[in-house]
């Protein structure tokens, strides 16, 4: 029997999520709730499925999303997720078919760039997405920080308060504009996403909610720079010492005395002996500002948001250039949705790119061209790979000049 691949209509949602448990490995069960919960989240016009007959056997979503590009633009974005294809149906192309056609969808409506954290890093490079943005989590010995634990307070005039979820729910979307109109990879955020964050709905597979403390660093002059969510656990040594773990769900600041300030606070709790940081930028001002970093161990290091560029044109004039520099890019895409030649023309002031018969500068497959847009990954370094063809020699010294940052993006969020 063939397979069919299509939209889904409200009515086979239950049946949709239960193929999406099975093929994460959750339990194939879905309640009630989690139908109701997920329902007006979930814009059924891009949600897609594999239908064998009556039972699902693949699933595929996309929802809008804005991703911050390098100098702050907020691109439209197709963001990709809950995708699975059961263990029955696997390697028979599912996969492709459904990304093949949600692709083709979002340019069609106009998005710049199609996002998604990938589950495994072969999956997604052959449809033209690439690493774009890692994060790094560490854990910190407390006793080593050298920090003094008898000065918690930020010594800036700033204070530390401790807060309900009611309130995080009010004022935590509001900071969160903030940080990420400033953070290049980072993501825009939905109602539900601080609903999940506050245990008012919960994803799947996330077992038992207990609640965080929720604290926020307010400067000098009240206002809310910073938001820190964690969990401790319940753990003495046999000597009755208390040998607690601070987990962070989310800390989130838009200044730097916001960022050390609820750093120091963690690090000062009374019983807690270590801090796991959570996913964090791989330049996080973090370990360095603790008197001694190597008291900051990282346990993961990771590729997180992965970017494929629809539309190479609007992408290309979006960002911003530190430098003026003309660049003429040979872009490869199997899927013909978004290759082309392109002519580059950048200064500090803005930048101008347009379809191109003129000799090209550098070759490369659209995914190295998504990998390079960020600013995180260098040119050089994939030429050198044999990933990036230099035409004209010295090509790729000068992409970096124009792609690199000062600052690595971020993108907190797994969505
Ligand atoms: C954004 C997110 O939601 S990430 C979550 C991804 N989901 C998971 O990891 C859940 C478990 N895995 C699965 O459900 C499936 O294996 C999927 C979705 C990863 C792949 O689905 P499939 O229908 O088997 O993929 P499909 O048959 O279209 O494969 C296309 C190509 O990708 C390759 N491929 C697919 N999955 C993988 C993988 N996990 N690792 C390496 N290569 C892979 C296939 O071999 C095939 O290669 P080919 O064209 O050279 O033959």
């Amino acid at each position: 029997m063939s397979l069919e691949v299509r939209t889904i209509t409200e009515s086979e949602f239950p049946e949709w999520l239960r193929a999406v448990a099975t093929g994460f490995l959750y339990a194939p069960v879905v309640s009630d709730e989690e139908v109701a919960d997920r329902g007006p989240y979930t814009d059924f016009s891009r949600t897609r499925g594999a239908f064998d007959g009556g039972r699902c056997v693949a699933t595929f979503r996309s929802f809008a999303q804005e991703l911050t590009a390098v100098g702050g633009a907020a691109l439209p974005a197709a963001a990709v997720t809950n995708v699975t294809v059961s263990p029955t149906h696997r390697r028979r192309g599912l996969l492709s078919r459904m990304m093949a056609e949600d692709l083709a969808a979002s340019k069609e409506r106009g998005d710049v760039v199609s996002t998604l954290n990938a589950a495994e890093y072969p999956i997604y490079g052959r449809y033209g997405f690439g690493p774009a943005a890692w994060i790094t989590d560490w854990e910190i010995d407390v006793l080593r920080t050298g920090l003094d634990p008898h000065r918690p307070l930020p010594g800036d005039g700033g204070r530390i308060d401790l807060v309900d979820a009611d309130e995080v729910r009010k004022a935590g979307p509001e900071l969160y504009e903030r940080f990420r109109r400033r953070q290049p990879g980072a993501v825009s955020r939905n109602e539900r996403w601080w609903q999940v964050f506050t245990g008012q709905s919960h994803l799947m597979g996330s077992g038992a909610w207990t609640e965080p403390f929720y604290a926020v660093y307010r400067s000098a002059s009240g206002e809310m720079e910073g938001l820190v969510s964690y969990k401790v656990d319940d753990h003495w040594g046999d000597a009755k010492q208390p040998l607690n773990t601070a987990t962070v769900q989310g800390l989130i600041a838009v200044s730097p005395a916001a960022e050390r300030a609820l750093w120091q606070y963690l690090c000062s709790i009374d019983w807690i002996v270590k801090v796991r940081t959570g996913h964090r930028a791989p330049d996080d001002l973090l370990p360095l500002l603790l008197p001694d970093p190597r008291a900051a161990r990282v346990v993961t290091h990771a590729d997180t948001l992965w970017v494929r560029i629809l539309d190479v044109l609007r992408a290309l004039e979006a960002r911003t250039y530190p430098t003026s520099a003309t660049l003429v890019l040979d872009v490869r895409d199997a899927s013909g949705l978004s290759g082309g030649r392109f002519r580059l023309d950048a200064t500090p002031d803005g930048a101008s790119c347009a379809p191109t018969t003129r000799t090209a500068d550098l070759t490369l497959e659209l995914g190295e061209l998504s990998t390079l847009y960020l600013g995180d990954e260098s040119a050089t370094r994939l030429a050198a790979l044999g990933r990036v063809t230099e035409e004209t020699p010295g090509a790729a010294a000068v992409a970096d000049t124009l792609f690199r940052t000062a600052r690595r993006p971020w993108c907190p969020d797994v969505f």
